[in-house]
């Protein structure tokens, strides 16, 4: 074998240039396409470990794993309230001039299901799901098109305990990943103050969505800009006025004095801050009348996790109002209440509340808290044969162990024993397991434990 060989870094194994190389083959870009990302085994190794947590906190809730095809009609999407995740839609017309799209969110696949499945599933549904979600936006921002988000909905139950659930679940997520509620907390509100002020302005329904697109932006664009937006829907002077000064009130007590105690706003924050109370995550909340969400279907309770920022809250140039809710991260997840969103798609409507949690954002968070965990490759046992006319009985030893449920790297090429050392580093081996000439016609196989150096001889039947 060649001595060059390197198990951490030579190409052996490299051929000699095929017919193609040399003629006038053009070298792919080995890049993935722009604002897409590539899973090479240590990335995948801490995807896969978030996942898991995903997975295991949905179980633990008793919620039952979902999916749809990342492509959709476009139809699913095609919103009219000024919504950026219709703006920047990936969508394009298919080989049968369908109108199709990646899917930008997971909500209206699973409202497409729900009202597919009709009847035949009984209330509440709770599903869950991790699916990757695009969007195609100008490289300008060098953002990224695509990510993975992990959604858990709750349909036909209309009370706050269905928030509650969700919220609950987020917290378990978060304390499982070391997150604690000095790290991140949740800004909650709930759309009925808005549409409570919009009411009293007789602003009709329709412009519900429009309007809280808009006052979404609050905290990213200048104060101005909304009011300009807000009157070219149709707001009075006025009504803008109000609105502005109802997403600056500071605590529920200042919200009731201005709305009244009658309001179902009012009744549903009240009741959710309680159940939070009862519960025992209510210091992860904060009531926070300026959280709007920036999806047009929510209709109620409405919830954003962020990272508490320990810089000095300081009124930013753009919003003297103080509507710079700290922190300049984006919403870790966020999600709320969606009740209308099946009519919109034709159907009876069904009570539902939701959410969506990043795999980015909270990746970066973790980093920046060196929270990140220490993921290796391991196998219990690297199988090698001593001698080249010996390596099919290596494979059949290493088929022995892997019968048992051990992980097994087979030595696949006849290799020099240094070669084989430094490969055992790199797997992270338990055990050495050599299988050599003299030890076969003894019935035995040699083993090394690799942390200790102990070695022993051992019977092929008394492998374990
Ligand atoms: O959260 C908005 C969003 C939607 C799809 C893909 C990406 Br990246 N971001």
């Amino acid at each position: 074998p060649a001595e060059t060989d390197s198990p951490t870094g030579g190409r052996s194994g490299a051929l000699t240039p095929g017919p193609s190389v040399g003629a006038d083959v053009q070298k792919i870009d080995v890049n993935p396409p722009k604002g897409t990302r590539d899973f090479p085994p240590e990335d995948m190794r801490l995807r896969n470990w978030l996942f898991n947590h995903f997975k295991e906190v949905s179980r633990l809730y008793g919620f039952e794993e979902v999916d749809y095809p990342v492509l959709e009609s476009e139809a699913l999407f095609t919103r009219k309230a000024g919504e950026e995740i219709k703006d920047q839609l990936y969508c394009f017309e298919d080989r049968g001039n369908r109108r199709v799209a990646l899917r930008p969110e997971l909500t209206p696949s699973l409202a497409r299901l729900v009202i597919q499945k009709g009847k035949s599933v009984p209330l509440p549904i709770k599903w869950f799901t991790v699916g990757q979600c695009w969007r195609y936006e100008r490289m300008t921002r060098g953002r990224r098109r695509e990510h993975y988000q992990w959604n858990m909905d709750i349909i036909g139950v209309p009370g706050v305990m269905a928030e509650a659930e969700l919220l609950s679940s987020i917290v378990t997520l978060f304390k499982r990943i070391g997150i604690t509620e000095s790290d991140v907390g949740f800004k909650v509100s709930s759309r009925k103050v808005l549409q409570e002020v919009l009411n009293c302005y007789s602003v009709p329904e329709h412009l519900f969505g429009k309007v809280c697109v808009i006052i979404d932006k609050i905290e990213k664009i200048p104060v101005d800009e909304i009011k300009k937006e807000l009157k070219a829907v149709g707001l009075s002077q006025e009504a803008v006025q109000k609105l502005l000064q109802v997403l600056s009130v500071k605590s529920l007590e200042e919200l009731e004095e201005r709305l009244g105690s009658s309001g179902e706003a009012i009744a549903d924050l009240k009741q959710l801050f309680s159940l939070a109370e009862k519960i025992g995550f209510s210091k992860w909340l904060q009531f926070d009348a300026s959280v709007v969400r920036g999806l047009a279907y929510y209709t109620g309770i409405v919830f954003e996790a962020y990272q508490h920022s320990h810089a000095q809250p300081q009124l930013s140039h753009a919003h003297p109002q103080g509507f710079d809710r700290e922190g300049k991260l984006r919403a870790i997840c966020g999600g709320g209440r969606y009740d209308h969103l099946f009519s919109t798609f034709g159907a009876d409507d069904i009570a539902a509340c939701g959410f969506g949690f990043g795999d980015a954002v909270i990746v970066e968070l973790l980093k920046e808290k060196g929270l990140l965990p220490e993921l290796n490759l391991n196998v219990d046992d690297i199988v090698c044969a001593l001698d080249e006319d010996l390596q099919g009985r290596a494979a059949m030893v290493a088929n022995i162990l892997r019968e048992k449920g051990h992980s097994v790297e087979l030595v696949l090429e006849s290799k020099q024993l240094k070669w084989v050392f430094k490969r055992a580093a790199r797997v992270n081996a338990e055990r050495l397991v050599l299988v050599g000439n003299s030890e076969w016609q003894r019935g035995v196989v040699g083993v090394k434990i690799l942390s200790t150096a102990e070695q022993y001889e051992i019977k092929l039947d008394d492998l374990k």
